[in-house]
């Protein structure tokens, strides 16, 4: 392994006598993790049905290695089921730390693709809002079908640069993280292009871009909030010092202390400009402590006084729902809690709009709420998000699949798929299919719709998910 020359001299005299011990590092492979998405499924069930050999990634709760040589979880349908999200282990730290409270209205703002939001999100439990956003519009499509794999509908994915976003959110959020973009040099052992791009670019260039996202986004944190800040990258430039950085523009946000699992290095003060003692509170991760990549971790507050501004909640005019659109929401259960004085239309496609929902006009939003399906002539189009927010026992139509059932694979490849009647593939004891929208499921879990006719069924997967060869 050939390491850029410039991070080659800097990390040998950052790590003095630790510096053979990370180079060896590179004869070993990355690690490889899994994140179980607990809106969904909780740990101790997922692991009685998990497909995989797991062992616990030790600083997070659900978090777990897998054998990337033995298995391919990106393929099982599981995976299409959002039961999972598929991250590197070091990485799910920042979501971990970051505690999220009932109700918190919360900021991601370099989000995509959504390992960390999606975490957030599930931290959410369905209350509160979540506001992801990336400045990359291409990003944030795939962030937005992450979160929606992750079934989630109080949320809102935006596409904007940080001062669009702190003009619109003034003391708006409870949390907020900041993933920055940064030199990636705890990715030099996943991907050799992640060097080349470091001497491209350098670490100058983040730490540039790291001060412009800071300064915008300490205007948007509520008296009271907590900001987590967190890099891939070992560079002092891009971690003490962007930490620094944001202590010397805001006077009110301050660093915290919090539970750091024991092979965590703390901030190194030295490595900053002003040596303050605050910066042993962040964490760094570093290979050749522990089974992760790397990464950098600072957790702040913003001082409380006794104002708390609220947000300007979004105001719409509440869809007069048709016929159409009554007579599909019947088959839903009402703890499903998609209450039709929230419903927003736009040319006929429908959103569910979540209580709390901050004033996102103007914003180049890629989602806002749950989008529910597409009122057309004489029919009401269900969504897939709408299939993956839902819970089996909350639509009263259900096909339940085995995971090792062929025709799983068939449908998530987009294919007719027929019923065997004999066998009652509806789990629901007692329930007969009905003709119309059924939601497929595997073990429980839900995939899309399909379109019974006598047992026949058409598949209705979103054709940009379905699963290839
Ligand atoms: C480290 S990645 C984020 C990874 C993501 N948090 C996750 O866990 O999947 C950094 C992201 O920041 C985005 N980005 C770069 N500059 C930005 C800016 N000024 N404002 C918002 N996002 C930015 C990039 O497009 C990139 O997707």
């Amino acid at each position: 392994m050939v390491l850029p020359k410039k991070f080659d001299e800097r990390i040998k005299s950052q790590l003095g006598d630790e510096y053979d011990d990370y180079i060896k590092c590179f004869d070993s492979d990355m690690y490889h993790g899994i994140r179980v998405n607990t809106s969904k499924i909780s740990v101790e069930d997922f692991l009685k049905i998990s497909p995989f050999e797991l062992e616990p990634v030790p600083w997070t709760k659900n978090g777990f290695y897998y054998d990337h040589k033995k298995y391919t979880p990106s393929k099982h349908p599981y995976y299409y089921a959002g039961l999972y999200y598929i991250q590197e282990p070091s990485a799910m730290t920042p979501a971990s730390v970051l505690d999220i409270d009932e109700g918190d209205v919360v900021l991601d703002i370099c989000a995509a693709p959504g390992g960390k939001s999606t975490e957030l999100a599930a931290k959410l439990g369905g209350t509160g809002i979540l506001i992801s956003n990336d400045i990359s519009n291409s990003r944030a499509k795939a962030l937005l079908k992450n979160l929606e794999l992750f079934g989630i509908g109080n949320m809102c994915v935006v596409s904007e640069p940080p001062n669009n976003l702190s003009k619109a959110f003034e003391e708006t959020f409870d949390k907020i993280l900041i993933d920055a973009p940064c030199s990636g040099e705890g990715m030099f052992r996943k991907s050799s292009s992640m060097m080349t791009a470091w001497e491209n670019n350098g670490t100058e260039l983040f730490a540039g871009l790291q001060r412009g996202i800071l300064k915008e986004v300490c205007k948007m944190l509520k008296p009271g909030g907590r900001l987590l800040y967190s890099t891939c990258t070992f560079s002092p430039e891009e971690d003490e010092r962007s930490v620094e950085y944001l202590l010397s523009i805001d006077d009110c946000i301050h660093l915290i202390d919090f539970p750091k699992y024991e092979k965590f290095d703390d901030g190194n003060p030295e490595w900053g400009e002003t040596g303050n003692p605050d910066l042993k509170k962040c964490a760094r991760l570093w290979p050749h402590h522990l089974k992760g990549e790397g990464h950098f971790i600072a957790l702040f507050e913003k001082d409380a006084d006794a104002y708390v501004r609220g947000c300007q909640t979004y105001s719409f005019k509440p869809y007069k729902a048709d016929e159409d659109f009554l007579n599909f929401i019947t088959h839903v259960s009402a703890d499903a809690g998609i209450t039709p004085g929230r419903i927003e239309e736009n040319k006929g496609r429908l959103y569910y709009i979540p209580d709390g929902m901050p004033d996102v006009k103007g914003l180049r939003l890629l989602r806002h709420g749950l989008f529910l399906g597409e009122v057309k002539k004489n029919r009401f189009e269900p969504s897939q998000s709408l299939a993956m927010y839902l819970k089996k026992n909350q639509f009263d139509n259900v096909v339940d699949l085995q995971a090792d059932d062929i025709r799983v694979i068939k449908y998530l490849k987009g294919e007719t798929i027929e019923l065997d009647t004999e066998s009652a593939d509806s789990v629901d004891s007692g329930m007969e299919l009905k003709n119309g929208y059924v939601l497929v499921c595997v073990d429980g879990y839900p995939l899309g719709w399909a379109k019974n006719n006598r047992g026949v069924l058409k598949n209705k997967y979103l054709s940009g998910w379905r699963m290839m060869s």
